[in-house]
């Protein structure tokens, strides 16, 4: 697998192992890397009038010796700026030894228009926010709109968390190695990365499987192999049957939102749950989707019991009031009626946010992790108050600490959507497009996850698979796209994971054949 996330320590721990396997000590491993940005500023900004390498005193600025001596040797203009010096003996200190050019002080730091910074100065060591000298190196950088290649990750940006220290470089294209790290994907951190290309520096996967990270790029290759294909004896419930709760007479649109989701999605038979009061409303507008009248708990496990629905949809349009979420608490309370497959959205989320506990005991008792819960930012503060008000967990940590604590897999949506399990398997979304950022788009959402966990792909596959075919239906949609567009537009997503050779590419992997089988 090449979609694993390395946190900067995991990095540490994969440059150790590959030192101590060879045959590439921590020298010849940042000669690598040098070399890697080096030909990236070659191959993309040949026409930089002069480049500018700007070195820390740690290995980052060793990488930065390294490209700024093989720049200077196929005949650039190269001038070297550093900051303090490395260690001696280090790597870092080879690195400066064999490089011909003298530094300046970074303090001194001047350029022209016309040229290129290539930001050497820290990377997965940044353990402060970056020195006033630093600081307006960046700020000349972005008040000149020259470009920036920032080696490993833009100097200020933590690899960790995707959180800035203080100031931090705007990059044109970050180069990282092996693979890449939270920082490169986790908001703010993807937009100062620019395109972030991965260089190959001779780190094996056999290194990277010994790590043992937890943490993937959320790309098909994750889930395609448990993506349901229907059998050739398949009939409409064996491809799994979803049932969607229905708001009120004027909120019943979000249910068939994410009842026509579902269905496209591939579950053969999907029902909307429907109050007495919306079911005309619903009526009129539902033909291939079932309708049935759910005003009681009595009813409800009436549907349970007769149709045995694979997955249910609580939550978009049912209102925030906590009857709702008693009513939720009430049907998982009868063990024996407990749906195989929970997805609770919107006002499913929020209508317990006063006794966030008593849900999740229910999900405990539930067993194996068979539900998903989708908050987005609001609804994740409060659902787990305590998790979204520590400082000192990124997304990702606070996605897993969500779903340790809840036993569901949890879909923390935003344009950096993580989605993790509470085995701590986590995705981080990487292919999230604005154009979801429209009413609806999020019922729809959920009905893609009850759609597959119906057909039977487990919940944490089914949450990263439902996130990435969300997101690039509405890319493959584009401009102009509302809510009631997206089910149609997973035709073509389909079509595409169907079609073998058709998948994506993770963009900018300078490794030779490192593509996505
Ligand atoms: N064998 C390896 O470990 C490899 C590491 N590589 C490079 O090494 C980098 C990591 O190297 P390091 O762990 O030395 O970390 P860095 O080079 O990112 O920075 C560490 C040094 O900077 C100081 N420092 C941190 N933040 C500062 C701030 N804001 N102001 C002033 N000083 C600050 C630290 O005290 C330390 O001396 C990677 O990002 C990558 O570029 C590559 O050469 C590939 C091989
Ligand atoms: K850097």
């Amino acid at each position: 697998m090449s979609h694993e996330i390395l946190t900067p320590d995991e990095m540490a721990k994969a440059d150790r192992l590959a030192i101590e396997g060879g045959p590439f000590d921590g020298y010849a491993l940042m000669r690598n890397a040098g070399a890697a940005v080096a030909a990236l500023v070659l191959a993309r900004f040949a026409s930089a009038s002069t480049v500018h390498v700007l070195c820390g005193p740690g290995n980052n600025g060793g990488d930065g010796y390294v490209v700024a001596k093989a720049l200077v040797e196929t005949g650039c203009a190269v001038k070297l700026w550093a900051e303090g010096s490395p260690k001696p003996g280090s790597d870092a200190a080879l690195a400066a030894a064999d490089c011909q050019l003298k530094a300046q002080p970074l303090g001194d730091f001047e350029m022209k228009p016309g040229a290129l910074v290539v930001d050497a100065l820290y990377g997965a060591g940044l353990s402060k926010p970056l020195s006033a000298e630093a600081g307006r190196a960046a700020q000349l950088a972005a008040d000149m709109k020259v470009p920036v290649v920032s080696v490993d990750l833009p100097s200020g940006l933590s690899g960790e968390s995707g959180a800035t220290l203080g100031e931090a470089f705007q990059a044109t294209i970050t180069v990282t190695f092996a693979r890449k790290k939270p920082g490169h994907l986790l908001l703010p951190g993807r937009n100062l990365c620019g395109e972030v290309v991965v260089a190959d520096i001779g780190i094996g996967d056999k290194v990277i499987d010994a790590v043992g990270a937890r943490c993937f790029e959320n790309v098909p290759a994750l889930w395609l192999d448990k993506f349901p294909m229907p059998a050739l004896d398949a009939y409409k419930y064996s491809r799994g049957h979803v049932g969607v709760f229905s708001g009120g007479p004027s909120a019943t649109g979000a249910a068939r939102l994410a009842a026509m989701a579902a269905a496209r999605i591939g579950a053969g038979a999907v029902t909307v749950l429907s109050p007495s009061l919306s079911l005309s409303v619903n009526a009129s507008h539902l033909t291939s989707i079932m309708l049935r009248k759910a005003d009681t708990l009595e009813e409800v496990f009436g549907f349970l019991d007769a149709r045995h629905p694979e997955a249910l949809v609580y939550g978009p349009g049912l209102g925030p009031e906590p009857g709702v979420g008693n009513f939720l608490l009430d049907l998982l309370a009868a063990a024996e009626n407990s749906p195989k497959g929970l997805v609770l959205d919107a006002d499913g989320l929020t209508s317990l946010a006063a006794q966030p506990e008593a849900l999740f005991a229910a999900l405990h008792r539930m067993g194996a992790p068979r539900a998903i819960l989708t908050p987005h930012e609001g609804e994740f503060r409060r659902l787990f108050p305590g998790i979204a008000e520590d400082e000192k967990l990124s997304k990702l940590e606070k996605a897993r600490a969500a779903s340790r604590l809840s036993n569901a897999v949890v879909v923390y949506k935003g344009p950096d959507t993580v989605i993790a399990a509470p085995d701590g398997r986590a995705a981080i979304n990487s292919n999230g497009t604005p154009l979801l950022a429209t009413a609806g788009s999020g019922d729809v959402l959920a009905g893609i996850c009850a759609g597959l966990l119906a057909q039977g792909m487990p919940a944490f596959e089914a949450g990263c698979a439902a996130v990435w075919i969300h997101a690039d239906a509405a890319q493959r949609f584009g401009p102009g796209l509302i809510a009631e567009d997206l089910p149609l537009a997973l035709l073509s997503v389909l079509r595409n994971l169907r079609e073998p050779g058709a998948l994506p590419v993770p963009p900018g992997s300078l490794a030779a054949g490192k593509t996505l089988s």
